[in-house]
C-alpha cells in the first residue's frame, strides 16, 4: 500500500523563476512556510543534474515531512528513492512508468481535458495534476487554459486526489479547493518571490481557512 502525500500546497521549482535564491535555498524558505510537497522541474538537466539537485533537497527536506516529486525523469526519481516521480500525457505510458518506478512508489499525472480523467487507472496513478487552470507564461507549450469550471468538472470525475496548476495566486485558493481540488500547485508565485517564506505562508494560512 503506497503511502498518499498531502498535495495541499505543493510547490514546483523552476530553475530561472527560482533565481537569485536557488531552487535548493527557495524550497528551505518555502518548507517553512509550510508547503508539503516540492517537485524538481528542470527541464534541461541531465539526469546526473537531476540527481544532485535532487539530493541537496533531500537534505533539506529531511526531517519533515514535505514530500520530493521528480517530474519526468525515471531514472533521477529511481536514484533519489524519491517519494513521488510525475508524468503528463506525452512522457510515457503510465504502465510503463509505474514498471520502471515499482510498487511502493506515488505516481502522478497530468490531465488537462475531461476525457483524459475517464481514463486514469486509480491502481497505478496516485494523483492527477489538473490544468493549466488560467494561462501562465511559467510553461509556454502549456494545453488550453480550463478555468474553475473546468477544474471542477474534472476534479468530480478523478477516482484519485487531485492538484490544480497553472496561474494560481493567492486570491485563488478559495476557489480552487471549492471546485474540488485537493491542494494548489504553485511555481511563479513562490519561486522568485521577495520574501519566499511569507508567500508561502500566505498561501497556507488561505488554504487552512479555506477548510475551516
Ligand atoms: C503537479 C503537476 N501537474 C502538472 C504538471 C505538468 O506536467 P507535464 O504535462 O508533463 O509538463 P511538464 O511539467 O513536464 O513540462 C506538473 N509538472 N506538475
Ligand atoms: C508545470 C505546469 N503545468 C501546467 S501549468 C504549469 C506551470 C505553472 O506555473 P505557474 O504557477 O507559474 O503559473
Ligand atoms: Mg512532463
Amino acid at each position: 500500500m503506497r503511502q498518499m502525500i498531502d498535495l495541499s500546497l505543493y510547490l514546483v521549482l523552476d530553475p530561472d523563476l527560482c533565481e537569485p535564491l536557488g531552487m535548493v535555498e527557495t524550497t528551505r524558505r518555502a518548507v517553512a512556510g509550510g508547503i508539503t510537497a516540492v517537485q524538481l522541474r528542470h527541464k534541461t538537466a541531465t539526469t546526473e543534474e537531476f540527481i544532485a539537485i535532487g539530493k541537496e533537497l533531500k537534505e533539506v527536506l529531511k526531517g519533515t515531512e514535505v514530500a520530493l516529486v521528480i517530474n519526468d525523469n525515471v531514472e533521477a526519481a529511481h536514484a533519489l528513492q524519491a517519494d513521488v516521480l510525475h508524468i503528463g500525457q506525452g512522457d510515457m505510458p503510465v504502465e510503463e512508468a509505474r514498471k520502471l518506478i515499482g510498487p511502493e512508489m506515488i505516481l502522478g499525472l497530468s490531465v488537462e481535458r475531461l476525457d483524459l480523467v475517464k481514463q486514469v487507472d486509480a491502481s497505478q496513478v496516485d494523483y492527477i495534476g489538473i490544468g493549466p487552470v488560467f494561462a501562465t507564461p511559467t510553461k509556454p507549450d502549456h494545453k488550453p487554459a480550463i478555468g474553475f469550471d473546468g477544474l471542477a468538472e474534472i476534479a468530480v470525475a478523478s477516482p484519485v486526489p487531485t492538484v490544480a496548476i497553472g496561474g494560481l495566486k493567492a486570491e485563488h485558493v478559495a476557489q480552487i479547493l471549492e471546485a474540488g481540488a485537493d491542494g494548489l500547485a504553485i511555481v511563479s508565485a513562490i519561486c522568485g518571490q521577495k520574501d519566499v517564506t511569507s508567500a508561502t505562508e500566505e498561501f497556507s494560512k488561505l488554504i487552512k481557512e479555506a477548510r475551516s
